[in-house]
């Protein structure tokens, strides 16, 4: 056995069988050990394993990270929940043990980390820009990390370039038919069956739309993104939020 020896946390759900399967095809990587619900975070240090790829919940992502932080393993995190108020503890604990790297990123398919960049760049044009993400009836989150993400990206790429609000004369609604606001920017969660992980950016001007969308077919399409953050994540003591970190973007 040789190369990177990596460990999973949350290796039976639907996103870290994927992961697992992509370890072990790996070359250069070694998988290690799988930890699910009801198992020991202390497989991961009996197992001396050097990077933890984590895709759980948004309920126990932080009391995971705690322990891998303290205990010197670096972390590759694709669960959701992140808040600048996690943010900063995870920055705290990290501060108190400097060699660990973590990385969080809301979405690991490359498609979604350029869609993003491209919404961003995209907002200032137009007078009106909304999300809509699509996913899976079993996902927990509502918006989703990543829309969440993209509608920060969106609002403030608008206020930097003076961008006012999206025009909208609703006076009247039913509770939620207009989606949640994120930094001004509408956001719509759909929960269908069948679907995996979608979405679209809608912008408008004088006479004309653009849609940015992406679409993961199948959770392979996380797999690359979250090998590229093992390979990496070894030589990036701290904290890097996103995908596109590493990216030559
Ligand atoms: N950043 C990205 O690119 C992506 C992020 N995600 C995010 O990743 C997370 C997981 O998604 P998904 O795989 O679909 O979810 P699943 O529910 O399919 O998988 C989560 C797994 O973690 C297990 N688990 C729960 N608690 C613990 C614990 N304390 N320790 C170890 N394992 C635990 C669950 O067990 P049990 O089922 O018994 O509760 C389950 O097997 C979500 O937050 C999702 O939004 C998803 C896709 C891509
Ligand atoms: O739960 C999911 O499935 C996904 N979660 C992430 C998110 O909330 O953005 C990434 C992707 O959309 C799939």
């Amino acid at each position: 056995m040789s190369g990177i020896k990596v460990g999973v946390l949350g290796s039976q759900g639907k996103v870290g069988q994927a992961i697992v399967t992509a370890v072990e095809n790996a070359d250069d990587l070694t998988y290690t050990v799988g930890v699910d619900k009801g198992d020991s975070l202390e497989f991961f240090s009996d197992t001396d394993t050097r990077v933890v790829v984590d895709f759980t919940h948004p309920d126990v992502v932080m009391d995971n990270l705690k322990y891998l932080i303290a205990n010197g393993i670096h972390a590759v995190v694709g669960t959701t929940g992140f808040t600048e108020e996690r943010l900063e503890t995870v920055r705290g604990w990290l501060a108190e043990n400097p060699t660990v790297g973590v990385l969080i990123a809301p979405n690991f398919a490359i498609g979604a980390v350029l869609s993003m960049r491209f919404a961003a760049q995209a907002a200032k044009y137009y007078d009106s820009v909304e999300v809509v993400e699509l996913h899976h009836p079993q996902k927990a989150d509502a918006p989703s990390g990543t829309a969440y993400r993209t509608a920060e990206l969106i609002g403030r790429a608008r206020a930097e370039a003076g961008v006012g609000p999206s025009p909208d004369a609703t006076t009247e609604e039913l509770d939620g038919a207009r989606g949640a606001v994120v930094d001004g920017v509408r956001v719509h969660s759909v929960r269908l069956a069948g679907l995996v992980a979608h979405q679209e950016v809608l912008l408008g001007t004088t006479g004309e739309t653009l849609t940015i969308r992406h679409d993961s077919l199948d959770r392979s399409s996380f797999a690359p993104g979250v090998l590229l953050g093992v390979r990496k994540i070894g030589d990036r003591p701290g904290l890097t939020v996103g995908l596109e970190e590493l990216m030559d973007l």
